[in-house]
């Protein structure tokens, strides 16, 4: 080999060894990743924005893992090089791109079908959702506008909280972009059915995986309402059970804030969440039969805009809302307090775009 050649296959190995934040676009694991996609098995583009996040690292990790992607996105404004490179070297199908800051968000999102949000701050002991609303609505603002923009058909799983507000915001961003598929965009709620499952199991004394608890509403205190009268398999609670398992299902964010005691909130089984949820959007985007789950959307179940309930996943994305069913007296008091909440919740959202 040629002195010089040599040298040039050096510096390759080492940018992919070594790549800095400013290397990102040029490093040769990028260009790897390229090669490699051109060439990849079949399968759905997938981006994560805030990917370097606590939600952000295990998605991208259990994303990796997931068969029907072939290309996975990486997207944050920190620490993408790291996360990336490390990911990229599982040896499952995916190939792995970063993308690190505003300046690369658009080459991260063109040309993608599904784009998965956990891009924000999360709570402290003490704080609400919304109080979270000032910082994370600004940030999900500008990434929807970049989706708006470069993948405008994109199917759009939003996990930034305060998702009772966030959606709305999404949704507006896209209205005023002339690209709204209300179809489309979904708040990821899957964390509280995730939650719901394994409590009622408990009580139960039953394995989670064969419990199916509808949680409809919203993703905030009493605006997250379980439907413990239709779970399945069928079965009843008493007035104590009923009222612990609401309680517990509602405060369960609550309860892993205030476990972390100011290291966050809820990271892994939310990224265990996202991604059953993601899976889901992915095998209706297949055209997959019956793929049915909980999510917050626009909907005409109730009088309010957006509510969470069980919707029909395929081609299009939330092809079918389902209506609530028959309530009992506790689940219809949950539900018109969970309205008054979120009709306010909503409205924060909407007008945040329209101001
Ligand atoms: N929907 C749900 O059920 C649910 C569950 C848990 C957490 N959450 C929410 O998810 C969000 C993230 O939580 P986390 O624990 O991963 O937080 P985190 O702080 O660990 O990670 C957030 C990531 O977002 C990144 N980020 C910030 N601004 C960005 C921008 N403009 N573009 C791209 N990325 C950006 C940060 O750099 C960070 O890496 C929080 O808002 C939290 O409340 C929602
Ligand atoms: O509780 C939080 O703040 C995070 C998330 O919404 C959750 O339900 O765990």
């Amino acid at each position: 080999m040629q002195s010089g050649e040599a040298n040039q296959r050096i510096a390759r190995i080492s940018a992919h060894l070594h790549p800095s934040n400013h290397q990102m676009e040029e490093s040769s694991i990028l260009k790897q990743a390229e090669c490699r996609a051109k060439g990849g098995a079949p399968g759905f583009k997938v981006a994560i924005l805030g990917a370097a996040g606590g939600i952000g690292q295990p998605l991208s990790l259990l994303m990796k893992m997931n068969p029907l992607v072939s290309v996975l996105h990486l997207y944050d404004v920190v620490n993408t090089p790291g996360v990336t490179a490390d990911i990229s070297h599982m040896d499952t199908g995916a190939v792995v791109k970063g993308f690190l800051g505003q300046q690369q968000l658009e080459n991260a999102l063109t040309g993608m079908d599904l784009i998965i949000i956990p891009a924000g701050v999360p709570r402290k002991p003490g704080m609400t959702r919304d109080d979270l609303f000032n910082i994370n609505a600004g940030i999900v603002r500008t990434l929807c506008e970049g989706i708006a923009k470069c993948c405008p058909n994109a199917i759009v799983n939003l996990i930034s909280n305060p998702v009772n507000s966030t959606v709305p915001i999404a949704a507006e961003v896209f209205k005023k972009a002339g690209t709204y598929d209300p179809k489309k965009l979904l708040g990821v709620t899957m964390l509280d059915v995730v939650r719901a499952n394994t409590f009622v199991a408990e009580v139960l004394g039953v394995d989670p995986r064969d419990v199916d608890v509808p949680v409809v509403g919203g993703h905030a205190g009493v605006t997250i309402l379980p439907l413990l009268s239709q779970v399945k398999p069928p079965c009843s609670f008493t007035i104590e059970e009923t009222e612990y398992l609401t309680k517990r299902i509602q405060d369960g964010g609550t309860e892993v804030v205030q476990a972390k005691a100011g290291a966050g909130s809820a990271t892994l089984s939310m990224a265990y969440a996202a991604v059953k949820f993601a899976d889901a959007c992915l095998r209706g985007l297949k055209g997959g039969a019956d793929i049915v789950e909980c999510a917050f959307v626009s909907s005409q179940v109730t009088e309010l805009p957006f509510f969470a309930s069980k919707v029909r996943l395929g081609r299009a994305g939330a092809e079918e809302i389902y209506q609530l069913g028959p309530l009992n007296e506790y689940e219809r008091v949950g539900l018109e307090k969970a309205k008054k909440e979120l009709v306010e919740s909503i409205q924060k959202g909407i007008s945040f775009i329209r101001k």
